[in-house]
Formats: C-alpha cells, sequence, structure tokens
C-alpha cells in the first residue's frame, strides 16, 4: 500500500524554514521525499495536505496507560488512541502498574495488548525494583532481553542511596538508561502541592523543592563513576535543573524531561484547592518554572514528556489531600505548547518540534524521530491555524482529569500515520469517536 502525501510543509532541517514538500510512503516505510513527486501511480492513495505542518511523529518518553490493573483509569487501547488523536506515534509507559512491570511476563503482556491496539507504537519501561518496593532489584538482563527501553520505579523515588547506586550498576552493565523519580520521602511524604503561596494560603502541607533536588544531585553524583545513562523525569525545580547544568558541563550522561505543565503553570495558578492541579511533582513557584524554561532553552532540559496520568472522575473528586496524583496531557500537549511557547517566542517551532521528536529518540537511542528516506512512515500534520478551546469531553482518553479545559488554543494534530497507517484522521469521524472500550 502507497500514500502520496502532497504539499504539506515541513521545517527546512538547515534554515528552519518552513517549505513544501511531496512525501511518498509505501508499506511501513518513507519511500521518498522530494520538492515534487508525480501523482501518476494508481496504487498510490493521494492525500492533499496544503497549508497544513508535517512534523516528524511525535514521541512520548514518559506516560501511564494503567494496563494491567488499573483500566478503569486507561487502558492500552483507550490510552494509544488518545496519543494518535494528540499526534503522538511512539510513546513509552511506565511500570506502576498492577502487578508492577518488573517481569518478562507483564512485559510482553503490554506489548501484545499495544501490537493488538495498533494506535500508537508502545515502548515499555520496566521496573526497577521488585514491585516497586526499593528492596530487591529486578531481572533487569531479562526485561531488556523482553523489550524495555529503560528502568523506573517511577510514581515513587529510590529511598535507599545503596540500592539506586547498585541499580545504577546492573543498568548500566545490561545497557539500560535509569529513568528517575526523584522525591525523597522524608520531605515530600504527606504533602499534597508545592510548599509555597497557594499552600500557606489554604494552609495544605507542602512538598518542597528539594524533595527532588536532593536526589538529582544524590543521583547525579552516584552515576558519576557509573558511567551509566541517568534520566531526571518531570524536572520541576530550580535547583534540579542547576544540578544538571553543572552535571552536563562535565559531560556527564546525565538527561531530562520536563512536562507542558510545569512550563506552563505555576502554584499561583492554582485557583481553588482542586485535585485538577494535583499531580506530583507539584507545579512550583513562578521562579521554578521560568528556571524550566531557561533549562530547556539552552539544553539543560532535553525533552518534553506529558506525564499523562488518568485518573478516575471520583478519584479526582476526592480533594485536594485524598486525591491521587497525576494529569492527562496526550491530547492537549502540542496544541499548549505552541500556543504559549511558539507563538509568545519563548521556543521556536523548530526547537519544539526537537524536543518531541528528534532528541527524545536521540537520547534513548530509538530509530524514530526525523523524516527521512528509509526510515518507519511516522508522521503528524498539524493544522497550525485551527483554534479551538480544550473540551475534556471529546478526550479519547478514559481520564478527563485535565487542569486546562477551556483554553483556546491553536495547532491541533488533523491527522497522524504510524508504521504507514492512519492512527487519527480528525476528518474521520468514525476514527474520531468510534464506539472503543
Ligand atoms: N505524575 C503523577 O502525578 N502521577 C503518576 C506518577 C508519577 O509520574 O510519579 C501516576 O502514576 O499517576
Ligand atoms: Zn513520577
Ligand atoms: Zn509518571
Amino acid at each position: 500500500m502507497k500514500k502520496l502525501l502532497k504539499n504539506g510543509c515541513v521545517l527546512d532541517p538547515v534554515s528552519d524554514d518552513l517549505i513544501e514538500i511531496d512525501i511518498l510512503i509505501e508499506g511501513t516505510y518513507i519511500k521518498k521525499i522530494d520538492t515534487h513527486l508525480p501523482v501518476n501511480d494508481p496504487d498510490a492513495e493521494v492525500i492533499d495536505l496544503s497549508g497544513k505542518f508535517v512534523s516528524p511523529g511525535l514521541i512520548d518518553m514518559h506516560v501511564h496507560f494503567r494496563e494491567p490493573g488499573f483500566e478503569k483509569k486507561e487502558t492500552i487501547a483507550s490510552g494509544t488512541r488518545a496519543a494518535a488523536r494528540g499526534g503522538f506515534t511512539t510513546v513509552a509507559c511506565m511500570p506502576n502498574t498492577r502487578p508492577v512491570t518488573d517481569s518478562v511476563e507483564v512485559v510482553r503482556e503490554i506489548l501484545a495488548k499495544a501490537e493488538q491496539a495498533g494506535c500508537a507504537r508502545v515502548l515499555p519501561y520496566g521496573a526497577i525494583t521488585v514491585r516497586e518496593l526499593g528492596q530487591e532489584l529486578t531481572d533487569m538482563a531479562a526485561l531488556k532481553a523482553a523489550g524495555v527501553i529503560g528502568v523506573t520505579d517511577d510514581g515513587v523515588g529510590i529511598q535507599s542511596s545503596k540500592m539506586m547506586k547498585e541499580a545504577m550498576r546492573k543498568a548500566c552493565q545490561v545497557g539500560l538508561p535509569v529513568v528517575a523519580h526523584c522525591e525523597d520521602d522524608t520531605l515530600a511524604k504527606g504533602g499534597c502541592v508545592h510548599d509555597g503561596t497557594f499552600a500557606s494560603r489554604y494552609h495544605l502541607q507542602g512538598i518542597p523543592s528539594e524533595a527532588e533536588s536532593i536526589h538529582v544531585g544524590r543521583d547525579i553524583l552516584l552515576a558519576e563513576d557509573i558511567g551509566v545513562h541517568y534520566h531526571v523525569c518531570h524536572i520541576s525545580a530550580e535547583q534540579s535543573v542547576r544540578l544538571v547544568r553543572e552535571a552536563k558541563s562535565r559531560g556527564q550522561k546525565v538527561t531530562a524531561e520536563v512536562t507542558p505543565h510545569h512550563l506552563l503553570l505555576c502554584d499561583e495558578d492554582i485557583p481553588e484547592p482542586n485535585a485538577l492541579w494535583k499531580m506530583n511533582p507539584p507545579l512550583r513557584s513562578r521562579k521554578d518554572r521560568e528556571a524550566l524554561i531557561e533549562g530547556l532553552k539552552d539544553g539543560t532540559i532535553d525533552i518534553i514528556a506529558t506525564d499523562h496520568a488518568p485518573h478516575t472522575a471520583a478519584e479526582k473528586a476526592m480533594g485536594m489531600e485524598r486525591a491521587p496524583f497525576g494529569i492527562v496531557g496526550l491530547e492537549t500537549a502540542f496544541p499548549l505548547l505552541y500556543t504559549h511557547l511558539v507563538l509568545k517566542g519563548v521556543l521556536t517551532l523548530a526547537e519544539l518540534i526537537d524536543k518531541m521528536t528528534r532528541k527524545p529518540a536521540q537520547i534513548f537511542g530509538l530509530p524514530y524521530g526525523v523524516l527521512a528516506e528509509g526510515l518507519p512512515a511516522d508522521l503528524t500534520v498539524i493544522d497550525l491555524e485551527e483554534e479551538r478551546a480544550i473540551d475534556p469531553d471529546t478526550f479519547l482518553s478514559k481520564g478527563r482529569n485535565t487542569p486546562f479545559a477551556g483554553w483556546k488554543v491553536k495547532g491541533w494534530p488533523v491527522l497522524t500515520i504510524m508504521n504507514g497507517n492512519i492512527t487519527w484522521n480528525q476528518a474521520d469521524t468514525a476514527l474520531t469517536f468510534g464506539d472503543f472500550e
């Protein structure tokens, strides 16, 4: 099966200008990219992309799909459909499932379900410790052989420095990155929002920034001699950015990701104690937010990842102190970032796309993230002019927990192609609101 995409605009890799281009997809690969390809092949389906922007398929290195175990919040089927609607073709899913993704069996189950769902490429992470309890290391060699792309106990921090050091040694031996949820329980436990102005106004227990930064600093020191690739999840605090910057300047293999919500919101923006604004790490101070933007611009922070964390409406209605941490992100990330970073002149379109495509692929060694002949046909077509309010009722994710409802944003993905197959087409209502479990 062939698809000929005509007249789409791509970023010129040299000038970063938008240039018009034709792309021929054959089977699952990009066969040809040229300024003009003839429309004379009767076997090729021709798709006109005039006026639309074509990006390499977006990559999200941090999502929670909740399967197995918490299928009421999300399934691999609903999560990958949400990914496709958000323009993502590759997503890496976190192991805080039930059972935890700490065994070859669970990894196989996730990969099989993802294959069946077919809407996005799913790359599983394996746990660092058995059941994410921080007591006993998993069999990382076996997990790697089964297909995990990194190890993490996301959802909880590794409290013991000794355990983290051993984990780094083992991960390094088998060639897996250590992806760290940085959180010191002795500082964070019991808190529900950042230890700042909002917490004091509403007399809520705060989570101080150092709860994260202490782990970032500790882990950078531990990783220094081991030489493992150490990646910081959802970085949120100014001090953490500073520590990563310093480690990079010494040439250490440290990378970091930041979420759209930490880039766009701070604790002052929380209107009232409402769990739609509750996530881990919490929205921090204005100063922290500015440091994250600075870190993203100067390359200290490598990539943007959503930390898509769906929960049920009932769970999120339990209030700021009792509701679980987490917000969804897949279906709003690109338009939010395009509107609030690119259109406001904080990042260029090329910089934003780089942090959501080429860069995540590069740091995790994945063969995706660029448009090139011979690579898998992963593309996201975006209407940079379309402006619409975010409406959680239209989400394909089972999670509706977002603080961004009603935000009017531009730059909606209209067509997503993964491995040569259309996984999202805004114009096709059958694909848009199908009957999915
Ligand atoms: N980010 C969150 O607030 N929640 C995540 C866990 C995590 O990413 O640490 C979840 O699993 O719900
Ligand atoms: Zn986390
Ligand atoms: Zn997470």
